[in-house]
C-alpha cells in the first residue's frame, strides 16, 4: 500500500480486472452440443461449466485444486449483547478446524477440497462500532491485502468462509449502510438469538449506522467502520481470485457482506463469482437478488465457515466431470436428433 489513501491501490486494481473469455465459452458450447444428452438437459450444470471456462480462460475447465479459505476475527460489538455465544468460541473453533472437527472439514474431505484457515489478531477484537470505527484505515486496507495473499497455492476454484462471534451484526450493519431500508430488514438471529437479543441487535445496527452515516460515502469506509477483519480479508480474497482468473463460490450471509462491499464499488467485481448457497439468515436472499445471482443450493444452512460454498463445490466438480468425460453422440454411436 504505497499510495496516500490506503484504499487507492485497491481502486486502481479494480480498474484492471480481467474480463470473461468469450472464446472459451464458445468452445464449451460447441462440445456441449455433441455430448450424449438432449440440448440443455444438464440445466445449470451447463451454465456452471461455461462460467468456469469464461473465468479460467480455458476451453476445458478443470477443478483439480478446489480450496476453501476461512478467515477468523473477533468483534468489539459483542459488548452490545448481540450473540448468544461468547467471543472465546472463535479461537476454540480455530482449534476445532485444525483438529479436523468442524463441519467444513467434513465437507472439504468429502469432495477432496483443500482447507486453509487464517486467524486475524483474535486477541485484539475490532472496536465496538456502536462507539467508534471498527478498524483504522491502514489496518483495514492491510487486512484486505492479507486476504489477497492468502489465496496463493494454485487453487482453481475458491470459496471464502469466516468464523467470528458477532459477525452477523457486522454483516447486517454493512447491508443496512449500503442498501438503506430499516435495520430490522437486514438483521437475523445469527447463531440463535432470542427475541430480546434480536431487539438489542437491531438497536445496535440502527445506532451504529446512524453514528457513522455522515462518513459512509465510500464502500471501503463502510467496511472500515462497520466491518470486521475476516470480512475485509474475504473481500481481498475475492478480488485476488479475480486477478488470477480463479472462479469463486460465494458462501452465506456473512461472506456476502464482503462481496457486497466490492459490488458497491463496481458490480462487475463479482462477475467471476457464483452464489454457492442461500442462507436463511436475515436477508441473504435479498442480497443475492441485488447481486443478480441465483444460489446453487438452498438447504437451510446458516453455519458460515464456508460450509455452504464448500458443499456447492461437489456440484461444480460433477458439472466439470460431465463436460470433460461424457461420450459424444459419434464416439458412443448414439443417434442424434433428426
Ligand atoms: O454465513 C451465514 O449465513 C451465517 C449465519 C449465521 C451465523 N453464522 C456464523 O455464526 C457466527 C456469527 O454469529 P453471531 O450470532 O455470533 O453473530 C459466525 O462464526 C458465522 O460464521 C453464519
Ligand atoms: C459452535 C459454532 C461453530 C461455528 N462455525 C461458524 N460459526 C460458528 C458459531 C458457533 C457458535
Amino acid at each position: 500500500m504505497s499510495s496516500e489513501h490506503p484504499f487507492d491501490d485497491l481502486n486502481i486494481l479494480i480498474k484492471t480486472m480481467p474480463t470473461a473469455s468469450a472464446e472459451a465459452v464458445a468452445a464449451v458450447r460447441a462440445r456441449d452440443a455433441q455430448l450424449t444428452k438432449p440440448p440443455g438437459a444438464l440445466g445449470r450444470l451447463e451454465e456452471i461449466v461455461e462460467h468456469l471456462a469464461a473465468w479460467q480462460g480455458k476451453e476445458s475447465p478443470t477443478i483439480e485444486r478446489p480450496t476453501v479459505v476461512v478467515f477468523a476475527g473477533n468483534h468489539g460489538v459483542t459488548a452490545q449483547g448481540v450473540s448468544p455465544f461468547p467471543s472465546s468460541v472463535t479461537e476454540q473453533m480455530l482449534k476445532n478446524f485444525s483438529a479436523g472437527g468442524a463441519a467444513v472439514n467434513q465437507i472439504c474431505a468429502t469432495w477432496g477440497a483443500g482447507l486453509k484457515v487464517f486467524e486475524l489478531a483474535l486477541q485484539i477484537p475490532t472496536k465496538d462500532f456502536c462507539e467508534a470505527p471498527a478498524m483504522e484505515a491502514r489496518e483495514c486496507a492491510g487486512t484486505v491485502a492479507f486476504g489477497m495473499e492468502a489465496i496463493a497455492g494454485g487453487a482453481d476454484l475458491l470459496a471464502f468462509g469466516e468464523m467470528g462471534i458477532g459477525n452477523t451484526t457486522s454483516a447486517a450493519a454493512i447491508y443496512h449502510a449500503l442498501y438503506g431500508g430499516a435495520a430490522a430488514d437486514w438483521v437475523g438471529r445469527g447463531t440463535g438469538l432470542d427475541d430480546a437479543g434480536l431487539q438489542r441487535k437491531i438497536s445496535a445496527v440502527e445506532r451504529a449506522v446512524a453514528l457513522h452515516k455522515p462518513e459512509l460515502t465510500d464502500p471501503w469506509e463502510v467496511l472500515r467502520r462497520l466491518g470486521g477483519r475476516e470480512i475485509a480479508a474475504m473481500a481481498g480474497g475475492i478480488l485476488a481470485a479475480r486477478m488470477e482468473r480463479i472462479p469463486v463460490l460465494l458462501d452465506g450471509y456473512v461472506a456476502c457482506a464482503a462481496a457486497a462491499i466490492l459490488h458497491a464499488i463496481d458490480p462487475s467485481t463479482l462477475d467471476h463469482c457464483l452464489a454457492g448457497h442461500r442462507s436463511p439468515e436475515g436477508a441473504h436472499g435479498e442480497v443475492l437478488r441485488r447481486f443478480g445471482k441465483k444460489p446453487l443450493l438452498d438447504l437451510g444452512m446458516r453455519l458460515g465457515e464456508g460450509s455452504g460454498a464448500a458443499l456447492a463445490m461437489g456440484i461444480v466438480k460433477a458439472a466439470v466431470a460431465c463436460h470433460r468425460d461424457m461420450a459424444t453422440f459419434s464416439s458412443a454411436g448414439v443417434d442424434n436428433k433428426a
